[in-house]
């Protein structure tokens, strides 16, 4: 079995100036410089992203952004091109996540156009998926996660999808306090990775980190990564503090 480097992501989502961002990744630099074996992602607003790419110069946390274009540039205003990413010092950027599904529009169609160029700009796609209460009370959980993953991976093989990360966020836990137990995790990362096996290849799917999102915390990281198909953690709330962030990072003790 091919050993999956742990991901623990910070999504901040809309928090921080610049110079909180930059104040807050500071703290974090010294508090998880001692960590190898982890990899530490923090993405924040568009707004931070230069400053804290510059506090983070000589540090092993990678910066990721939120959100991006899939068009290379043009007339699309208060958007951000997956070029201006990676030009601010990003190696990963968020997409599909709930949140740009529910309240702006995002679709799996431009999902998928997101994950596309994202990859042809050599960002890393964290992909994010998830079924809402609703649909987990009416058993379609796996139908609905199914459609997400094809849909946004649709027209992509094996091999240009080498840097893929997917994040598996049950709506009905982010933000809520409401965690999925380490078995319902287990369960879906599981169903997604023999379904990344089944229609897009088995080598991919061994080696493709699958991280759990919604409502992580210093509780019950442990119990999740302890489970055989978390990769690691998509955390919002948590991340914010780079203290109990820190203590995410060090989930194993
Ligand atoms: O949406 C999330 C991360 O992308 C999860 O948010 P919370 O950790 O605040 O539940």
């Amino acid at each position: 079995m091919p050993t999956r480097r742990p991901l623990i992501a910070g999504n901040w989502k809309m928090h921080k100036t610049g110079e909180e961002a930059v104040q807050t990744v500071q703290q974090l630099k010294s508090l998880v410089a001692d960590v190898q074996d982890v990899e530490v992602m923090v993405a924040p607003p568009f707004t931070a992203l230069a400053p804290v790419a510059q506090a983070l110069a000589g540090s092993t946390i990678a910066l990721g952004g939120q959100n991006m274009h899939w068009e290379s540039k043009g007339a699309f205003t208060g958007e951000i091109a997956p070029g201006m990413l990676v030009a601010a010092g990003c190696r990963y950027v968020i997409i599909g996540h709930s949140e740009r599904r529910q309240f702006f529009g995002e679709t799996d169609t431009t999902v998928n156009q997101k994950i596309r160029a994202a990859l042809t700009a050599d960002l890393q796609p964290v992909f994010c998926i998830g079924e809402s209460e609703a649909q987990r009370e009416a058993g379609q959980t796996f139908s609905v996660l199914d459609k997400q993953v094809q849909n946004g991976l649709e027209g992509l093989f094996s091999q240009d999808l080498q840097s893929l990360v997917v994040a598996y966020e049950p709506v009905w836990a982010i933000g809520t306090g409401k965690t999925a137990t380490k078995e319902q995790a287990q369960e879906v990362h599981a169903h997604v990775r023999q379904l990344i096996a089944d229609t897009v290849d088995k080598h991919l799917a061994e080696t493709m980190r699958i991280l759990y999102g919604g409502s992580v915390n210093p509780g019950n990281v442990k119990a999740l990564m302890a489970m055989p198909d978390v990769d690691g953690a998509l955390v919002g709330g948590a991340s914010l503090d780079p203290e109990t962030f820190s203590q995410l990072v060090h989930y194993q003790g």
